[in-house]
């Protein structure tokens, strides 16, 4: 709808809403199912390693009170699968690809094959899954994150946009803006889960999920207030040329009014979407067109990034 269109890399969307990497995306009829879910302007592919991965031992995913705990480990059906997807579907829906290599080279050797493939969408280099046990979140290290981007610029010329872990400190706001400005970026996409959370089963004293002891990323409405701070902090500092993507804690349009008043573009949904399945777009979207009714506002273009201080 003209309400909530944005754009990206050239690319247009007539709607605001996609899923968060990761959910309802790992299989081809995850993916047909969001494709032809009302409300979402696109979608977005599990991050893809170079091959196959089983990811982490089950239990790796359990809801909590006001949100989830993942470990999933990066399970998917490796880069091939969602090359052939991304590239066989681009013209129904604008694609998003999800690129994760579990080390520095893999990274790369990944974007040489989307550079040279058929896939013309976005893709987005995941630089924050919590889950590979041994593994850092790569956009943690801010030297590596730079080198990095430098060696992929040097080759790839196709849209590219990162996912971000969630930062708590105004410096790392500063220091990984003033990174992420030196390259061409379709856009930055934060927040990933807050990582390495716990939960406790108050019944068995017990952890929730099997992997690392019990340690996850955190999502849903717990992570809203982190997410929020995330896509205004960027917003504020990165060239308006990189576009936003707002995820995190979004359960409903008053949520996702929030995220565009703090900058974002798109708005991306995971835990919510986990939990009550492909139907909550067109919710979304309603909820979120009565907000704007009531203030007036015809397009998103009215509101975004006009969060307002306390002078
Ligand atoms: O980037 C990721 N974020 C998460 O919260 N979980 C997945 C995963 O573990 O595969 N990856």
């Amino acid at each position: 709808s003209q309400a909530l269109h944005a754009e990206i890399a050239g690319i247009k969307f007539d709607d605001i809403f996609l899923n968060a990497s990761g959910v309802h995306c790992q299989t081809t009829a995850e993916l047909d199912e969001l494709l032809a879910t009302k409300g979402t302007g696109a979608i977005i592919t599990k991050s893809a390693t170079s091959a196959y991965r089983a990811g982490n031992p089950s239990p790796r995913l359990s809801k909590i009170p006001l949100g989830s705990i993942n470990s999933m480990g990066l399970p998917n059906e490796g880069l091939d699968y969602y090359l052939d997807y991304v590239t066989t579907k681009q013209a129904d829906k604008p694609m998003l690809l999800s690129v994760a290599g579990v080390s520095y080279t893999e990274n790369l050797d990944i974007l040489h094959k989307v550079q040279d493939s058929s896939f013309m969408g976005i893709t987005e280099l995941n630089l924050s899954c919590p889950n590979v046990p041994g593994k850092p979140q790569t956009a943690y290290d801010f030297e590596t994150t730079e080198r990095l981007l430098t060696e992929v610029f040097a080759f790839f010329t196709k849209p590219l946009g990162v996912k971000m872990p969630p930062y708590f400190d105004i410096v790392h706001f500063d220091d990984m803006a003033k990174i992420l400005n030196k390259f061409p970026l379709a856009h930055v996409n934060t927040i990933n889960s807050i990582g390495n959370g716990l939960w406790i089963n108050e019944d068995t004293d017990t952890v929730v999920i099997k992997p690392k002891g019990g340690f996850g990323g955190i999502g849903g409405a717990l992570a809203k207030p982190t997410a929020l701070a995330n896509v205004r902090a960027f917003r504020q500092r990165l060239n308006p040329t990189i576009k936003m993507i707002g995820t995190g804690g979004v359960v409903n349009g008053r949520d996702v009014y929030e995220h565009i008043l703090c900058g974002a573009d798109l708005v991306s949904v995971g835990t919510q979407l986990q939990f009550e399945g492909p139907s909550m777009f067109a919710r979304l979207e309603q909820e979120l067109l009565a907000i704007m009714a009531e203030k007036g506002y015809t397009s998103v273009d009215d509101f975004r990034g006009q969060l307002k201080i306390i002078e």
